[in-house]
């Protein structure tokens, strides 16, 4: 196992593709804990298969990832889950499980062969839940959700797993405007426990309000990497997005500014 608080997940000069055939090349990350890095590209440029790539369900083509320098090949399941936990955009089941259970099975990876949740992971599922605003749904069946309780229940799932990493594949895809900001003040916080975040997102605003490290993907390779002020100017946009977009700073009005983004419509 790995140890110690400051790991990385790393990802050196990588091919990704499938039958070996490159969708994205060349590509090299580093997510250190509490560090928050967002992904963002047009639709179809590859940023699952960036995903499926660190999860292990595909090979490189080229390259390794490793976390704490050792590659991910080398982790039982079990002790992977432990590192690296996924929040993917759409779920389903057909077994009409209580959220509560659906929450708890994040517990999974910590207890033993026949090991039987406990106390303690009860615990903490009830605090995930909690944590989301979500404790009302505990009762309900997964199956009866609409989707965006669905993202939101297996985003606490995640927070249940207590991995030192989270990937998210747009977090907030589905959610209401209110959790959409519950979910990014959330993930802002995560940060500040020291798991390292990666979430694709089609919105550059997240970006600016995260404070994350942004990684742009565009023609099969990494176009942009660094900070959001730097990294997303009107420029860039246009060029993934081929969009017209203003980003100015928003006014005090006594809470910080950030830059946010404003699609010019009517160019
Ligand atoms: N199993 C597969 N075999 C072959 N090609 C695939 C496979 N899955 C995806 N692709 C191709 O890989 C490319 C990248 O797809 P991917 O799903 O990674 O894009 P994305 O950036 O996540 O897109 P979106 O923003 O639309 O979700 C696409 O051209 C897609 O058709």
């Amino acid at each position: 196992m790995v140890n110690g608080n400051g790991i990385q997940l790393e990802m050196a000069h990588a091919d990704l593709g499938y039958d070996g055939q490159a969708i994205l090349k060349n590509i090299s990350l580093t997510i250190r804990s509490g560090e928050i890095v967002c992904l963002l590209g047009p639709n179809g440029v590859g940023k699952t298969t960036l995903f499926k790539t660190i999860l292990g369900f595909i090979p490189p083509i080229a390259g390794e990832v490793s976390i704490g320098s050792v590659p991910i090949s080398r982790f039982s399941p079990k002790d992977f889950a432990k590192l690296v936990a996924y929040v993917p955009q759409a779920h389903h089941t057909p077994f009409p499980y209580k959220v509560k259970d659906v929450v708890l099975f994040g517990r999974a990876v910590h207890l033993g062969m026949f090991g039987r949740p406990g106390k303690k992971d009860r615990a903490v599922a009830a605090q995930a839940l909690e944590l989301l605003e979500i404790a009302h749904l505990a009762e309900r069946a997964f199956t009866e959700l609409s989707g965006g309780e669905r993202q939101m229940v297996i985003f606490a799932r995640a927070l249940t797993q207590q991995a030192r990493f989270i990937i998210l594949d747009e977090p907030t895809s589905s959610l209401d405007y209110g959790n959409q900001v519950r979910v990014i003040r959330k993930i802002k916080s995560l940060c500040n426990q020291s798991i390292g975040i990666l979430m694709s997102t089609h919105m550059p605003d997240h970006a600016f309000m995260l404070g994350a490290k942004v990684m742009v993907m565009d023609k099969g390779q990494l176009y942009r990497f660094g900070e959001p002020d730097k990294t997303l100017t009107p420029e860039t946009l246009k060029k993934i997005y081929g969009v017209d977009v203003q980003v100015f700073d928003t006014p005090k009005n006594g809470v910080p500014s950030r830059k946010v983004c404003a699609p010019i419509l009517d160019a």
